[in-house]
């Protein structure tokens, strides 16, 4: 199996504060990581480094068989596609949804003159159906509500095929009914064995898509735990993680957690 992301022994330290400390992990190319901590535990930290934005202090990160600080970083960024509420901010408020997703083919954030080939227009607009925004196609970026938000900006993030997928929170701030539709879609797209390699941050267990299939349990910078969803996620590894006692369920292959009294 081939790694798409590997940390070897990984720290970034900041204001003479380790934010990572001594994070060992590796992603392999047919897996689907959850992200799960605290605030502040280090996660947008470790994807950040996972979308070559950013080096660490000391170890090594290999992104997509590439050494972060040996490689050109925005050649290896065509390859990543990276969702997160900062990448949704850099969108103009005017763009409308097709030509959003349309300009990932070309890495720009807002259609200027550029003539697309049909390949990309077709692709795209295969895309907007998938992610249920053929409707919103022709609505502007900055009239959406959250949940559409959410959903255009992976629409945007696949369109260029990217080899691995990283998520930052897709789900937050979404109410009930978007969020169980984003959650039906990400997990009908983690189980197609044609989508990539994926990784998503998420704080909450109600948030892991059935389909994903590891879990890497973060606090204060280290790991706590890592491996199989059905082997990892356990009460005593929430505990350890957010430090205090929960009850954990699952139900056909979705979890819910609530502290013990
Ligand atoms: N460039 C930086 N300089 C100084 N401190 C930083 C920097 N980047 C992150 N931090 C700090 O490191 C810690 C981890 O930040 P990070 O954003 O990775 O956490 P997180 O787990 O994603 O948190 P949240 O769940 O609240 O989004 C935080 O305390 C943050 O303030």
């Amino acid at each position: 199996m081939v790694s798409v992301l590997s940390l070897n022994d990984v720290s970034y330290v900041r204001d003479h504060r380790a934010i990572l400390n001594g994070v060992s992990w590796s992603v392999e190319e047919d897996q689907r990581w959850v992200i799960l901590g605290p605030n502040g535990a280090g996660k947008s930290t470790m994807m950040k480094l996972a979308s070559a934005m950013d080096y660490p202090s000391s170890g090594t990160v290999q992104v997509l068989g590439e050494q972060l600080g040996k490689v050109d970083v925005f050649d290896l960024r065509t390859r990543i596609g990276f969702v997160s509420s900062a990448t949704a901010r850099r969108i103009p408020p005017t763009e409308t949804v097709r030509d959003l997703v349309l300009t990932a083919a070309y890495s720009v954030e807002g259609r200027w003159n550029e003539q697309y080939d049909a390949i990309d227009v077709r692709q795209a607009e295969r895309i907007l159906a998938e992610w249920d925004l053929g409707s919103f196609a022709d609505a502007k970026f900055g009239t959406l509500s959250d949940g559409e938000r959410k959903r255009a900006m992976i629409a945007r993030s696949v369109m260029t095929d990217p080899e691995l997928l990283l998520l930052d929170e897709p789900s937050s701030s979404l109410d009930l009914g978007a969020r169980e539709r984003l959650l039906r879609m990400l997990s009908g797209f983690a189980q197609s064995p044609s989508s990539p390699a994926m990784i998503m941050v998420t704080h909450h267990v109600e948030e892991i898509p059935p389909g994903f299939t590891h879990v890497l349990m973060i606090r204060d910078g280290g790991v706590v735990a890592s491996g199989t969803i059905a082997d990892t996620l356990t009460a005593e590894n929430l505990e350890a993680t957010f430090g205090l006692p929960f009850e954990l369920t699952e139900t056909n292959g979705r979890y819910a957690a609530v502290a013990r009294p």
